[in-house]
């Protein structure tokens, strides 16, 4: 693993923008896992200045997204598929038939996550994969539990992670209990990933992930097996290592 160290959000949002204009350099037609979440909105900033300044091109950039919440339509303002073109898509050239996401509102939820894996397979997985890290541990909505689940599965969300994430939504009872999400075996096939951390409250999951037992209780753990992560952080997320 190899560990940059940012001295705060911004640097952190610069130094991965330029790990994945890097990555589209080298090849215009990179397939590249997405996250949401507030952490890697700056890095999507950066991308779009970048566009505009033509410094880099998306019009070859296959995108796939990690997660998705159930029932909520692509127009929902709290949907990821909404995020993803308020923060990316609609400021660059990326093709709208290159943008993947899980459909939360398929009629056959088993059908609609085997599509999923067949759809990352059938692009020839993943070059470089961006994450952040739930309070949790949990990576995409990957959640604690006995087993790390392989494929894009239908996940009941902690109460932990329903809280975090209320922050979004106006009241509690809004945010969803569900969501779709892809497995480990997509994250874990990835070429490359980059996993994005900043703020104290990430400092203490830092230190169990990457330095504790690796263990389904703390999904992102699974990263310390991976052959090539950069671990991304700023000062603060990065304190207790
Ligand atoms: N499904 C997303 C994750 O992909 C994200 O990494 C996490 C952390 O979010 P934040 O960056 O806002 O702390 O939140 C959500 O639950």
């Amino acid at each position: 693993m190899k560990i940059i160290l940012a001295e705060n959000y911004l640097e952190m949002s610069r130094k991965a923008a330029d790990i994945l204009c890097a990555q589209i350099t080298l090849k215009p037609s990179s397939v590249l896992g997405l996250a949401t979440g507030s952490t890697p909105i700056g890095a999507y900033q950066e991308l779009v200045s970048r566009y505009q300044e033509n410094k880099v091109s998306f019009s070859r950039i296959r995108a796939v997204n990690l997660d998705e919440y159930q029932g909520l339509s692509p127009d929902d303002q709290q949907s990821y598929a909404y995020f993803m073109r308020r923060h990316l898509f609609d400021f660059v050239n990326i093709l709208p038939e290159n943008c993947h996401i899980p459909n939360p509102q398929a009629q056959d939820v088993k059908e609609e996550c085997l599509r999923y894996d067949r759809l990352i397979d059938s692009l020839g997985g993943i070059d470089l994969q961006l994450l952040g890290l739930g309070r949790n541990g949990h990576i995409g909505f990957n959640e604690p539990g006995e087993t790390f689940m392989k494929g894009t599965h239908c996940v009941a969300l902690s109460q932990s992670t329903i809280e975090a994430n209320r922050r979004f939504f106006s009241d509690k009872e809004e945010v969803p209990r569900q969501a779709l999400t892809v497995g480990m075996a997509p994250i874990m096939q990835a070429r490359q990933v980059l996993l994005l951390v900043s703020g104290k409250d990430k400092a203490p999951m830092v230190k169990e992930a990457f330095f504790g037992p690796v263990t389904p209780w703390v999904p992102a753990s699974i990263l310390q097996l991976h052959k090539d992560v950069i671990l991304l952080g700023d000062q603060a997320a990065l304190s207790e290592i």
